[in-house]
């Protein structure tokens, strides 16, 4: 059944006057509601880059850009030498560090607020392929920014729309990541819908492109069945390997994962249980024999 127009025209009214005042103030998620379920094998009409280099990344972190004036090839001639007047070099906007943590389907975006202050000096990307939920988390950003421009915080985290099922290496060199946040994945209960899934054996060699050796994957969900499917696709893989219950347990990431999630709050609320696992992309990872060949 499609929504009446008018609730839908304040959703946008509201959205265009936060943007208009600048987005001082936090965003309320009542003005960003949108189905549970994007199709992620849908046509989406995406925009994302041919390569990470052409990506726009100073606009997602501005205060980590910095001019560079593109190098031009052509020859100075004696007339132009003569005129006396310059004309400024074109310039690019680069990044002074690449992002090295990204949040696949960040949701509405409490795991990238509470790793801000914890990661200062890293930057942290969230990838979300809801329209509605990614504008939320983009307001929710420059909201916090404004609020804490003093402190400089929440500078280092940023939002994209994007399906992660089709175009993580457009958007991340081979090694460039450290960690990757998969956390509370739609379960895709049926069968049929199993491929629809977020980890699989070609997603996870995706994964495997992006991390740098001895970077890490962190899974956790409220599904034990679909617990038991991330372990055993990881387990699987030649490029992964499972970290220890005492080295998962001693990394404080772990416990922010499973507490400022927005899903993971919902299940503490419910009492629901979380399951949990780690995966090291490996150094030198073993291909079988018929894979590698
Ligand atoms: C159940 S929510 C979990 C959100 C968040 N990680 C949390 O723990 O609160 C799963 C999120 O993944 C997003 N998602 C699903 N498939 C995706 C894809 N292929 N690319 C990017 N995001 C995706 C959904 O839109 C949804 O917001």
């Amino acid at each position: 059944m499609s929504e009446p127009k008018n609730k839908r025209q304040k959703r946008e009214d509201y959205r265009a006057a936060l943007r208009a005042n600048g987005v001082t103030e936090l965003p309320r998620k009542k003005f960003y509601r949108q189905r549970a379920h994007a199709n992620p094998f849908s046509d989406h009409s995406l925009i994302y880059p041919p390569t990470p280099e052409q990506m726009d990344w100073a606009s997602l972190y501005p205060h980590y850009a910095v001019e560079e004036p593109i190098e031009q090839k052509t020859e100075t001639t004696e007339s132009e030498e003569s005129t006396g007047q310059e004309l400024s070099a074109p310039a690019i906007r680069k990044l002074t560090k690449q992002v090295e943590v990204a949040d696949i389907g960040c949701g509405f975006g409490g795991l990238l607020i509470a790793l801000a202050p914890v990661l200062p000096e890293t930057l942290v990307l969230g990838l979300e392929i809801r329209v509605s939920v990614t504008q939320f988390v983009e307001d929710r950003i420059k909201a916090l920014r404004v609020q804490n421009e003093e402190q400089k915080l929440y500078r280092n985290i940023a939002v994209l729309r994007a399906n992660t099922m089709k175009f993580m290496p457009n958007f991340f060199n081979k090694g460039q990541l450290n960690k990757i946040f998969i956390c509370f994945p739609d379960p895709h209960f049926k069968a049929r819908k199993h491929k629809q899934r977020i980890v699989s054996t070609t997603l996870n060699s995706e994964y495997a492109y992006v991390l740098r050796p001895g970077g890490i994957v962190y899974t956790i969900t409220d599904v034990p069945d679909l617990h038991e499917w991330m372990v055993g696709h990881f387990n699987a893989h030649p490029a992964f390997e499972r970290v220890s219950v005492e080295e998962q347990e001693a990394d404080p990431l772990v416990e922010i994962m499973r507490n400022e999630t927005e899903e993971g709050k919902k299940v503490t609320r419910h009492n629901g249980q979380k399951h949990v696992a780690l995966f090291r992309r490996l150094e030198d990872p073993q291909w079988p024999e018929d894979v590698s060949a």
